[in-house]
């Protein structure tokens, strides 16, 4: 049992021994003030009883809390772990609204099991046990009239717990899709498309609104018979404990102790009602876990990877296949230290699939992509990344300021360093404090590309891949953006994946991918340099 388990179980007792002697106490005083000894201990106890009860609680719900997010620290990370396996490609696996409800819903269930499930019954299960023992040194009859409604008032619970566990699953379960097509419905609302997701999501929020009132209504009706549990039982107390107090079996103040006692005894019942959806939703959140473990990524790091040495970059003889199309075939090239090559082909043949070759986000079907000779398979893949730098065709920002989005590529760049790339990628109008919104919306197409470029080129790395950088850009802007390349590119090794004339140079080499064949030379009437 955890700390918190165990606090929260004193602090039950010490509830139920509170009324109690606080029955005891009243009475005594009421029979024989004169009586100031004993007076004097039971106002003690009650105090102290009071006084820690408050505390337990107290150091219940810190030392719980602590527990339960030193536990919601170690479940976050290893979500971070399992969803970091899936890369780049992480949403081709999981819906946006999947990964928040599984870093917010399923943690949550998870990490508050302890106190919402186990500790309730055990604190149920030691005042029962208390209570019985106690009144059973006095009456068998007593102990029976408390203890059998004690425990009939958890049988509601009981049997609504199969009811109320698939009423919260299914609650999770269009919470989550509810989430998922709000994300959707939000995110390309600009195209008018979110009035698409409208009736779905009306659907939806219906669905919850029935199941939150069935919900309740189970909720209520074991309410009523935990209360008619409770009235039961004190009348039984009452009327028992009076006969034995009239017979001169029990002394009088005990009749209000026992009493007290036994009402006290029926709190515990109060959180047992959410254990049944809590419980649900625990196992919901770990079997959604166990499914998530089970899918394989992309890519997968090998065991004992090989130690990165750096040298030329190549695809030997390589092969992918995308939903069932070959994108590239027997694809060879070699890009050595230094090497500044651009590739075009058509839309959808298969550029940006070779590019995520080199930084291994895919793995090829056939063939092997080769860093300084070894098989990317078998070196460790973060340290594979860390020699490339990346623009990639969408330019994903990040919801932060300009300067936030910048440092991603090097943290340690001084602002006076940011603004002048900044300024020469023609972006001078932007401050770097300005708030670019979610995924970059305050700012247009070509100025997101250009920030995505800025983060490429500050990243130090052996290789730059760029992925359409002027794709949004009119000419102007565009030969000014290809100057700050050049300049800064140095000696490292670039891919420009483009669908206009690559630039004089700029590059040395041109490919095209056509037909899912890598050839060297373009059509057309590029000139290489
Ligand atoms: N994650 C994926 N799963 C399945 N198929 C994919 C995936 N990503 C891309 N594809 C498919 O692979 C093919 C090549 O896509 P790719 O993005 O490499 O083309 P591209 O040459 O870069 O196109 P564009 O010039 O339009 O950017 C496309 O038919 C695409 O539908």
């Amino acid at each position: 049992m955890t700390g918190a388990a165990l606090l929260g179980l004193l602090a039950a007792l010490a509830g139920v021994g509170l009324a109690f002697s606080s029955g005891l106490l009243i009475s005594r005083a009421a029979l024989r003030p004169e009586d100031f000894l004993s007076l004097t201990l039971l106002v003690t106890t009650v105090r102290a009883l009071g006084l820690g009860r408050a505390a337990l609680r107290y150091a219940e719900r810190v030392v719980g809390h602590a527990e339960a997010l030193r536990g919601a620290q170690r479940l976050r990370l290893a979500l971070f772990d399992t969803v970091a396996r899936f890369g780049r490609d992480l949403l081709a696996f999981e819906r946006s609204g999947d990964v928040l409800a599984r870093s917010g819903a399923d943690v949550d269930a998870r990490m508050f099991h302890a106190l919402r499930v186990t500790l309730p019954l055990w604190a149920l299960v030691a005042v029962v046990v208390m209570v019985v023992a106690v009144l059973l040194h006095l009456d068998p009859l007593l102990a029976g009239l408390a203890g059998v409604p004690l425990v009939v008032a958890a049988v509601p619970t009981w049997l609504a717990r199969a009811h109320v566990a698939a009423l919260a699953r299914e609650e999770s379960d269009v919470t989550r899709r509810h989430a998922s097509a709000l994300l959707d419905a939000l995110a390309s609302s600009s195209d008018g498309a979110g009035r698409v997701y409208a009736p779905a999501l009306g659907v939806m929020t219906a669905t919850l609104e029935d199941l939150s009132l069935r919900l309740g209504a189970v909720a209520w009706r074991v309410t009523l018979l935990r209360e008619l549990a409770f009235g039961v039982a004190v009348c039984g107390v009452l009327w028992r404990g009076a006969t034995l107090v009239a017979g001169g079996e029990v002394p009088g103040p005990l009749l209000a102790a026992v009493t007290l006692g036994t009402a006290a005894a029926f709190d515990a019942l109060t959180p047992l009602a959410a254990v049944p959806a809590a419980s649900a939703l625990d196992r919901r959140a770990r079997e959604r876990a166990a499914m998530l473990d089970a899918v394989q990524p992309a890519v997968r790091a090998p065991a004992m990877p090989v130690p990165v040495r750096g040298g030329p970059l190549a695809l030997v003889d390589v092969s992918v296949v995308r939903a069932g199309r070959t994108v590239v075939q027997g694809a060879t090239v070699t890009l050595h230290p230094g090497d500044r090559v651009s590739l075009s082909g058509p839309s959808g043949g298969g550029k940006t699939t070779l590019a995520r070759l080199l930084t291994r986000d895919v793995d090829p079907d056939g063939g092997r992509v080769t860093l300084g000779g070894v098989d990317l398979r078998d070196l460790d893949p973060d340290a594979v990344r860390a020699r490339i730098s990346v623009h990639e065709q969408d330019a994903p920002l990040l919801d932060g300021t300009l300067r936030e989005n910048v440092l991603l590529g090097d943290h340690h760049a001084p602002d006076a360093r940011l603004r002048t790339l900044l300024d020469a990628l023609d972006l001078g109008h932007l401050p770097l404090d300005v708030w670019v919104g979610e995924g970059g919306t305050r700012l247009s197409g070509g100025e997101r590309a250009r920030v995505s470029v800025a983060r490429a080129l500050l990243r130090p790395s052996e290789v730059l891949i760029l992925d359409e950088p002027t794709a949004h850009l009119d000419g102007t802007t565009e030969t000014r953006v290809l100057d700050v390349i050049r300049r800064e590119l140095g000696g490292r090794t670039l891919l420009l994946i483009t669908h206009r004339e690559a630039p004089l140079g700029l590059v040395m080499r041109h490919l095209t991918l056509r037909g899912g064949q890598l050839t060297a030379g373009a059509a057309g009437t590029r000139t290489a340099i």
